[in-house]
């Protein structure tokens, strides 16, 4: 086995975890994990990026410049925690922070930001970046990449085992005995209710579900939301804030809602958008990763919403569910070094296994 670093800062925009992990390949063993929050301004400005707005090609130079050096300090960080040296690790592997994402239509893209040239040198780690962008050369959706990760470390099932991220946007991945893989994006997890929840709490996110709590699901709300005609879509699909933005959220909305209800309106919507894909699958367990994991609300209704499955976090099946994206980078980087295909056809439509991302040397 040999050591890799996973760097993964997500839609979620909370901040930046990284890992290291032992891999070769066919298993993966986090051996340390680290996370270094979002510098408000920082927050604010990726959020208003996200969010559709202009900005000049120097402010894009700056930010890519400035979210190198966010990864780069994140790894020093890790490194000096792990009592690693750099040279004891093969390489990082860097999602980079998604600003847009555009998978289908006549000029299909994927823009990840953070300067690889920046961290390899910082750290003087060989460093891979840019793994959607292959996939879509290759006419497939560049995401979700997960999967292929999910079933080489969860793949070895007995029965279905879907396993569901809920990161800013929720996705799944359906294992069954003897099957290639299928994953999807299926719509918001934590997205929506961060959004909301910032805008009239001022806090990131609605912790333990505090405020979803203390309201009732609005069921009129609740239709317009699962109206959205992207959730009827087949596969292979994925999505982001580009779809479920701030706008999208405002036109579903109407008067005499208190704060509360909204709140727990738009739980409801990510725990139905998740189950309703999940009920199309034999019974199995699922299995939950991501920060959606620790919302008490969201897995109460995900669990009464498929009754018949054995519903619990990725902990249970000996993967740590907050550092399963991080591990999936990391075990990419391993991948690409390796000369090994990173994506799955099967997930992201595309037309073969290819080698991802681009690699940076120190
Ligand atoms: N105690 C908690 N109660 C409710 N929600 C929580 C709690 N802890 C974390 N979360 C949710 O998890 C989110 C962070 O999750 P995560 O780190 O998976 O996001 P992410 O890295 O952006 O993932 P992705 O890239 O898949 O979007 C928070 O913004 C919040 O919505
Ligand atoms: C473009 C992009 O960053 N998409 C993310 C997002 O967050 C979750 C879901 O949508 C997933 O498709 C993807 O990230 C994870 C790491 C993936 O590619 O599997």
């Amino acid at each position: 086995m040999e050591l890799f670093i996973g760097i993964m800062s997500g839609t979620s925009l909370d901040g930046i975890d990284a890992v290291l992990v032992a891999t070769d390949g066919k298993h993966a063993e986090l051996k340390a994990s680290t996370t270094l929050p979002f510098a408000t301004n920082l927050r604010q400005r990726l959020l208003h990026l996200a969010g559709g707005a202009a900005i000049t090609a120097q402010q894009w130079g700056e930010l890519d410049t400035e979210l190198g050096q966010a990864y780069a300090d994140i790894v020093l960080q890790l490194l000096s925690e792990s009592g690693t040296s750099a040279e004891q690790v093969r390489a990082i592997g860097c999602h980079g922070q998604t600003v847009w994402h555009q998978p289908t239509g006549a000029l299909p893209f994927s823009l990840q930001l953070g300067d690889a040239n920046r961290i390899a040198a910082l750290t003087g780690i060989v460093t891979i970046n840019d793994f959607r962008r292959k996939d879509m050369a290759l006419g497939g959706q560049g995401a979700p990449l997960v999967p292929a990760f999910h079933q080489q470390v969860l793949g070895d099932t007995k029965q279905v085992r879907i396993v569901v991220n809920i990161g800013g946007i929720a996705n799944i991945t359906v294992l069954a005995p003897g099957q290639a893989a299928v994953g999807y994006d299926v719509g918001p997890g934590n997205m929506l209710m961060d959004m909301w929840c910032k805008q009239h709490c001022g806090l990131p996110f609605d912790k333990d579900a505090a405020l979803g709590r203390q309201g009732q699901v609005n069921p009129a709300l609740l239709s317009r939301l699962l109206s959205e005609p992207w959730l009827a879509q087949p596969a292979p699909k994925s999505t982001g804030r580009e779809l479920f933005s701030a706008p999208w959220l405002a036109q579903h909305l109407f008067d005499n809602i208190s704060v509360a209800d909204v709140q727990a309106t738009l739980a409801e919507f990510s725990a139905q958008a998740i189950a309703n894909e999940v009920d199309k699958w034999p019974v199995g367990e699922l299995l939950v990763c991501g920060g959606g994991g620790h919302n008490p609300l969201l897995m109460q209704r995900l669990s009464a919403l498929l009754p018949q499955w054995q519903v619990d976090t990725t902990n249970r099946a000996g993967v740590d569910m907050d550092a399963m994206e991080a591990m999936a980078f990391a075990w990419l980087a391993h991948q690409t070094l390796k000369g090994l295909p990173g994506n799955l056809p099967s997930v992201t439509g595309a037309s073969r296994p290819a080698i991802l991302g681009a690699i940076h040397l120190p």
